[in-house]
């Protein structure tokens, strides 16, 4: 027997697929999962016409210019890299972890959220002035990107916009990279930090003050509830800079 997957038709509906998972791959890192978009046609077709239509929307406003490239960020990024390539008739091409890629490459080390790595791009796949669209899953502190950035500007391209599907806002990535960003959904973490409060407020607390140990038990229970799977339904709820679709040009 097969189940139906629910109709998915704007681009909020999709943001609530995203799962989150606090303390992994490490702790203190609340990973935002992107795959559960994937079990759903509806949400898939939905989130790449949206970032399609960003991409194109972008170029028009830069006066209809022509992106050479797609450049797509090992892994995650090549899941949404040649589809809007083909969109945007231009080519694919990948930054890969090192040892990857055969042929002459240049490498460039990064530091990223949860860990350090050393991306590489095969150096006769951009061409000296080619105009470059990069694309990625998620930016969280922007490290990933930015070595993309550098990989195309040591081949003399120029990077005219980065695209995301998620921006982690409070990790403030964007300030790291140059050219201009669009996000399509952006998350804060200060659900995941209320909880941490919380956690030390409930052993700070006053035995006999019964108010404000039931305003804390309340706020404890809220957040429980948060991390129980409502997290991103709350934070629609509760902050504006959160609502999608999110378009923000780097200052
Ligand atoms: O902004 P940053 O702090 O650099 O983090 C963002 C990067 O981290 C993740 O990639 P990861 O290296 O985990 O690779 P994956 O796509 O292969 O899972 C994500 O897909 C981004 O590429
Ligand atoms: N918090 C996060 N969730 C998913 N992917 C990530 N890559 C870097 N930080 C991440």
């Amino acid at each position: 027997m097969s189940l139906e997957k629910e109709e998915i038709r704007d681009i909020e509906q999709v943001k609530e697929l995203i799962k989150s998972y606090p303390d992994f791959p490490s702790e203190g890192v609340l990973f935002r999962d992107i795959f559960p978009i994937f079990q759903n046609p509806s949400a898939l077709d939905c989130l790449l016409n949206n970032l399609v239509e960003q991409a194109l929307e972008f170029a028009k406003k830069q006066g209809s210019i022509k992106i050479d490239a797609v450049v797509g960020l090992d892994a995650r990024g090549f899941l949404f890299g040649p589809t809007l390539a083909l969109k945007l008739q231009a080519k694919f091409v990948p930054v890969r972890k090192v040892g990857k890629l055969p042929g002459q490459t240049i490498k460039f080390t990064y530091v990223k959220e949860y860990g350090q790595d050393v991306m590489e791009i095969q150096a006769d796949a951009i061409l000296k002035d080619e105009k470059v669209l990069i694309v990625d899953d998620l930016l969280a502190t922007g490290g990933t990107c930015s070595a993309a950035e550098n990989l195309v500007s040591q081949l003399g391209a120029t990077v005219v916009l980065n695209q995301f599907v998620i921006e982690l806002s409070d990790l403030k990535g964007r300030d790291l990279l140059t050219a201009p960003i669009y996000s399509i959904l952006s998350f804060g973490a200060w659900i995941h930090h209320l909880k941490k409060v919380t956690e030390s407020l409930r052993f700070r607390i006053v035995r006999d003050d019964t108010e404000s140990q039931t305003a804390i038990s309340g706020l404890g229970r809220r957040v429980g509830q948060l991390d129980a799977g409502q997290t991103e339904n709350a934070e629609y709820q509760g902050t504006k800079p959160d609502q999608s679709p999110h378009v923000r040009l780097a200052s």
